[in-house]
C-alpha cells in the first residue's frame, strides 16, 4: 500500500517505530505488550500474564499447624489438618451439588475474619496474598471455584467473584 493510505488496524492497536531500528511494530494499548507483526484482531484487554487484580471471596478451616490455631469462631483450633481437608471436602461437594453456596457456608463456618463479608476480600493484585493463594486465585476464571488450596493459615476453597 502506498504510504499516503493510512493501515487501517483492528480496534485497540497502534503502529509505532522502534527509535532504535526505525522498524514498524504493534502496540496494545489495553496491555503495552507489542508485537512485529500487523494485528488481524482486535487487541485483547488482559496480557499474557493476565489481570492485574481479581476480587475472591474464600472458605478457609485452620487446624492444628495453623499460622494462627484460632479464629472468630474457635478461640483455640486443635483439629488435624487431614480432618480439615475432610471438612473442607464435604463443603465442597454441599457448592458443587448446588445446595448451598461458598459464601453461605463460609459466613457460618470460615476461620477468616473475611467470613462477616460473606468470605469476600476484595480486589487485589499480585504479591498480596500468600503464593499458593494467589497463584490459584489468578489462574482461576470469574465465576470459578478452586480446587483445595494449602496455605500456613490452613485449607481454603476460593470463588474468583471480578
Ligand atoms: O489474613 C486474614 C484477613 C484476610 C482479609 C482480607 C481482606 C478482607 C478481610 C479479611 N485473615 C487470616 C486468615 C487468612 N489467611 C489468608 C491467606 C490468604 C487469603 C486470605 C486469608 N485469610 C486470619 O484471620 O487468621
Amino acid at each position: 500500500m502506498s504510504d499516503k493510505e493510512e493501515e487501517v488496524l483492528p480496534e485497540g492497536w497502534e503502529k509505532r517505530t522502534s527509535r532504535s531500528t526505525g522498524l514498524s511494530y504493534y502496540l496494545n494499548i489495553f496491555t503495552k505488550e507489542s508485537q512485529w507483526e500487523t494485528p488481524k484482531q482486535a487487541a485483547t484487554k488482559v496480557g499474557l500474564q493476565g489481570p492485574d487484580q481479581v476480587q475472591c471471596s474464600h472458605l478457609l478451616v485452620k487446624h492444628n499447624k495453623s499460622r494462627r490455631p484460632s479464629s472468630w469462631r474457635e478461640e483455640n483450633i486443635v483439629r488435624s489438618k487431614e480432618e480439615a481437608r475432610e471438612i473442607l471436602e464435604d463443603y465442597k461437594k454441599q457448592i458443587e451439588s448446588g445446595s448451598t453456596t461458598l459464601e453461605d457456608l463460609a459466613s457460618k463456618y470460615s476461620d477468616c475474619s473475611s467470613a462477616k463479608r460473606r468470605g469476600d476480600l476484595g480486589m487485589f493484585g499480585r504479591g498480596q496474598m500468600q503464593r499458593p493463594f494467589e497463584e490459584a486465585a489468578f489462574a482461576l476464571k470469574v465465576g470459578k471455584m478452586s480446587k483445595i488450596i494449602d496455605t500456613d493459615s490452613g485449607l481454603h476453597l476460593i470463588l474468583r467473584t471480578k
